[in-house]
């Protein structure tokens, strides 16, 4: 587990192209045979990359920087299969998961084990701390609701699903959706926003291996961007904007964790106040 300290906002500016990359980019999550995580004091999230091969099950294992006897002791957890297809059993039960399905796992599960069904399969982790358990249960990509955005006229046409959320799965922070980009849209989360009260964390994935996106980050009045590839993260402070354009569409899995769950307690920034 890697340890990621906090920034102030006033230090992003000045980092060059490798310190912000350092801070706030993931770029080696899925490595074949392994899981992978990001220990980040923003938040005190957990992101990670499971990666197991068919017939080699992959167990989650607790580490130094969480003190605990057990991953989940004080934590919980959802995972989205953004790659193939998979089962986790969580405490013995088995959870299928198909592609872009979303798995919670609540507090106090002690053992969590990862399936991978096809060659190719990823398990996207990300994980909070808790003090109360939620049940564990899963959302499925076709069947939650669909919150539609954007227009292609200004090329952000985008369908929003959340999974974990006040309506949806419940938890005790963590707040997790995943966005899909229609064909031929590129941006997301523009006009940006920030929220003071949550970090949040983009996982972007279906981008082709020889496409990027630019990711804006740093605060409305003095960004500065972060180029991504397919299958990388980017770690939101509270006061950092988070959007991005493609060269190509694409799809992500935005998280957070923090003060409260209110989807919609944003502080807008207008287009023309950015810098
Ligand atoms: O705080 C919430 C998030 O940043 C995302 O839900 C935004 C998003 O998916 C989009 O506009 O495309
Ligand atoms: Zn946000």
């Amino acid at each position: 587990m890697q340890t990621r300290h906090s920034t102030h906002p006033a230090q992003l500016p000045g980092f060059d192209t490798d310190g912000l990359r350092q801070h706030y980019l993931v770029d080696d999550f899925f490595v074949p045979g392994e899981i992978r995580t990001v220990y980040t004091h923003e938040d005190r999230i957990v992101l990670g990359g499971a990666t197991p091969k068919p017939g080699e099950p992959l167990r989650l294992e607790s580490a130094s920087p969480l003190r605990s006897q057990y991953f989940l002791e004080r934590r919980e957890l959802a995972v989205v299969a953004i790659r193939g297809t998979g089962t986790i059993t969580v405490d013995g039960t088995r959870h299928e998961l198909g592609t872009r399905d979303c798995l919670y796992v609540g507090q106090g599960s002690q053992d969590v084990e990862f399936h991978a069904t096809d060659e190719d399969t990823r398990f996207y982790l990300f994980s909070t701390p808790s003090h109360a358990s939620y049940p564990t249960s899963v959302a499925r990509y076709d069947e939650v609701d669909v919150m539609n955005a954007g227009d292609q006229s200004t090329a952000n046409r985008r369908e929003i699903r959340k999974f974990v959320h006040a309506d949806g799965i419940r938890s005790s922070q963590l707040v997790l959706g995943v966005t899909s980009l229609a064909p031929g849209s590129v941006w997301n989360t523009m006009p940006p926003h920030t929220h003071d009260r949550r970090t949040e964390c983009y996982l972007y994935f279906d981008l082709p291996e020889d496409h990027r996106v630019i990711h804006l980050c740093g605060e409305p009045q003095n960004t500065r961007n972060i180029v991504v590839r397919n299958e990388e993260a980017v770690i939101s402070p509270s006061w950092s904007v988070h959007s991005g354009a493609g060269t190509h569409s694409y799809t992500f899995v935005w998280a957070m964790g923090g003060e409260n769950q209110a989807y919609d307690d944003m502080d807008q920034v207008a287009v023309t106040e950015l810098r």
